[in-house]
């Protein structure tokens, strides 16, 4: 039986993670929750799972669930420091990083640290340090099991194929919800219009992100990380239906995807029981009635955000980090109503040209260069 601490589980791929864990015939047992502020949730999940400890990182409500939960409930630990010391309990087997942002950093790091596997959903890990993650994984001979979709997708697809016979990784991308809007109209688009994504339900951040594909931006940044590739070969496919998980391209031109219906619960589940796979009585991925698939090349003109990931690979250092930062207060920034759709990613650019990129030498120098994007975007929002 595995272990698990699921940091992050409130959120869509919390929520999802227990469903898996309750799917899956007692192969795992919760020992640990942690969230933002969400009691109420996470003591409803405390009751049914039991776990020896949870965490809350906003005090307040960390006090609000120790009432709830009374003497003789888990220990409840409080801040980013109780959050984090969830990722190191020696009751834990396998770290599910389901943080939202940046904030998920430091308890991926901590994961690592303490030797646990790591199933990876909070992106932002590798944005904001992921060349020094995946260093400190491979001195610790820790495995870091990729649970967004495209990366699940590219991982099964690598099945264990050598490097130099890899000439592209091709991520997929919906292309959101706003795809087939004309220029001309993506300035006035509300909030409610830029999180009704097509085919998955997410939390907030990562939705937005979908509609001015910064979040393929992201997603490339966290590939080359993860599989040590080359961004010039790495590739984003637009493809509607969101099948089609993403691919990897070999040397001798044959191509291998991964195909699925659109649930997070699969690459979740395929992360928590690695190297097995489970049964989970999902509904079916039915190709006829699908008829069709359709790819397409991503917009530039339309949709600049993804091509900031690439000028901040090529700037290097803490530059994606920074990006990471001027994104999440920019996507704050348009959620409040305090800029436009489009300001999203002009704001971002903006930061990053701004930027003198230093190398990452540890987690406290990406998240300050995290803050320091956060503290620009926020600045030039104002202005
Ligand atoms: N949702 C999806 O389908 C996918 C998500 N991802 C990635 O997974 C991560 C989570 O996304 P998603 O589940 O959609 O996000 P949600 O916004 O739905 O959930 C975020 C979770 O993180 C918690 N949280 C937020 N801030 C903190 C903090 N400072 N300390 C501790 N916990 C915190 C929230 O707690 P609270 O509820 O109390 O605020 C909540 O449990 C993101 O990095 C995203 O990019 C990747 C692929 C797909
Ligand atoms: C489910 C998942 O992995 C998300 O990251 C997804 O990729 C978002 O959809 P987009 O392809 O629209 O960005
Ligand atoms: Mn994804």
């Amino acid at each position: 039986m595995k272990r698990l601490a699921i940091l992050g589980s409130t959120g869509s791929i919390g929520v999802q993670a227990l469903d898996v864990v309750a799917r899956s015939g007692g192969r795992f047992e919760v020992a640990a929750l942690a969230a933002g502020s969400n009691a109420d949730l996470l003591v409803e999940q405390a009751r049914r799972w039991r776990p020896r400890a949870v965490a809350l990182a906003d005090p307040a409500a960390a006090r609000r669930a120790r009432e709830l939960l009374g003497p003789g409930g888990p220990e409840v630990l409080e801040g980013a420091a109780g959050v984090t010391a969830l990722a190191s309990l020696g009751e834990v087997d396998v770290v599910l990083a389901a943080i939202s942002g940046g904030a998920g950093l430091a308890s991926t790091a901590a994961a690592i640290e303490a030797g646990k596997t790591v199933g990876l959903a909070n992106k932002e890990s590798m944005v904001l340090a992921g060349e020094l993650l995946m260093r400190r994984a491979a001195e610790k001979g820790v495995a870091i099991l990729p649970v967004d979709s495209e990366h699940s997708a590219i991982f099964q697809s690598l099945a264990g194929h050598q490097r130099p016979h890899v000439r592209r990784l091709l991520l997929t991308a919906s292309g959101g919800p706003l795809r087939t809007v004309p220029a001309a109209e993506l300035a006035a688009v509300t909030p409610a219009r830029a999180l009704k994504h097509p085919n998955w339900s997410m939390g907030a951040k990562i939705t937005i992100d979908s509609a001015t594909l910064m979040n393929k931006g992201l997603e490339v940044i966290e590939a080359r990380w993860l599989f040590d590739v080359d961004p010039r070969r790495i590739d984003i496919v637009v493809h509607p239906e969101s099948i089609v998980h993403s691919m990897v391209e070999y040397v001798d031109g044959s191509v291998v995807a991964q195909l699925g219906v659109s649930d997070m619960r699969g690459p979740i589940s395929y992360a928590l029981a690695w190297p097995e796979r489970i049964p989970l009585e999902l509904p079916a991925l039915d190709l006829p009635r699908l008829g069709k698939l359709t790819f397409e090349a991503p917009d530039p003109a339309r949709f600049p955000a993804f091509m900031l990931a690439y000028r901040a690979l090529e700037l290097g250092g803490t530059a994606p980090a920074a990006l990471s930062g001027a994104d999440e207060a920019a996507v704050a920034a348009f959620l409040a109503g305090r800029c436009s759709f489009t300001r999203i990613a002009e704001v971002c650019a903006e930061v990053l040209e701004a930027l003198a990129p230093e190398p990452v030498g540890s987690v406290e120098q990406a998240l300050a260069a995290s803050d320091w994007g956060r503290r620009q975007a926020e600045r030039r929002v104002a202005g």
